[in-house]
């Protein structure tokens, strides 16, 4: 489980996040959706120990992120949207380095099915300062599932990638859902979203303008007596013309 409980975080004078409080179960996949700005990243980044929340408390798998940063990172899988790679390393050593960090079991079979199912097994031994942006986001994708983590962030995955990079991603996301992780995709892509996420998580300056499921969400904001899709029920709910149980 992801848990968030009154979550904030301040850069100086900037307050990205104000009070964000939500639980991913396992099984759940929350789109994390929201203006330029607003707060998404922060919340994946701090989530996955990477920078400290101002006040609140975040959990993984039941443990306080910042009191245990070894074990968080153990059961958590965070792929930001600019992949932090080894440039001399080749895609092969990477899945390596990750197997041996991790104490992956039966760490080749699972190396081979990442790869191939992510297109990469032709690439297993170019060095990573030589792939394309879209094949450096697979292989931290690749990296990151390898060790079956029970959360999973995702920060702008579909972004680079080709349309089958683009489904075999989403098709991932559903099957790790199905086998027990929790999932958090932040994206602008609300179409792609829509086809994945079981919830959806709207920030906008920081704070919630929803959480909960997505079918919940669309049904508030009716579009000629039917459900509005994702994108016209986020302009609705961000724009501030429209409140909740309103028609477009
Ligand atoms: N390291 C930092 N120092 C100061 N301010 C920061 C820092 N990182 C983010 N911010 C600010 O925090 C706020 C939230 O930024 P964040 O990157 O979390 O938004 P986002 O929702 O991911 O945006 P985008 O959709 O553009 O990726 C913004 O006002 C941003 O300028």
């Amino acid at each position: 489980m992801i848990r968030a409980i009154d979550f904030h975080k301040a850069y100086e004078s900037t307050v990205a996040v104000a009070g964000l409080s939500f639980a991913v179960l396992p099984g759940q996949v929350f789109g994390l959706v929201g203006p330029n700005g607003a707060g998404k990243t922060t919340t994946l980044r701090a989530l996955s120990g990477l920078v400290p929340a101002t006040r609140g408390r975040l959990e993984i798998a039941g443990l306080d992120v910042e009191q245990h940063p070894i074990a968080i990172k153990q059961q958590t899988a965070y792929v930001p949207d600019d992949p932090q790679l080894f440039d001399d390393l080749t895609v092969g050593q990477h899945m390596d380095f990750f197997a041996s960090v991790y104490r992956v079991a039966d760490a080749e079979t699972k190396t081979h099915q990442l790869l191939q199912t992510f297109d990469l097994i032709e690439k297993v031994d170019q060095r990573a300062n030589a792939l394309s942006r879209g094949m450096r986001q697979k292989l931290a994708v690749c990296c990151g599932y390898l060790y079956s983590p029970q959360a999973i962030l995702l920060d702008e995955p579909m972004t680079g990638l080709d349309p089958p990079g683009i489904r075999n991603l989403l098709e991932s996301v559903r099957q790790r859902a199905a086998d027990g992780a929790a999932i958090m995709i932040s994206s602008h892509l609300l179409a792609m979203i829509e086809s994945v996420c079981t919830h959806v998580l709207v920030l906008d300056r920081g704070r919630s303008k929803f959480c909960g499921p997505i079918d919940t969400f669309k049904s508030q904001f009716e579009s000629a007596g039917a459900p509005a899709s994702l994108e016209q029920a986020f302009f609705a709910a961000t724009s501030g013309e429209l409140s909740a149980g309103a028609s477009l």
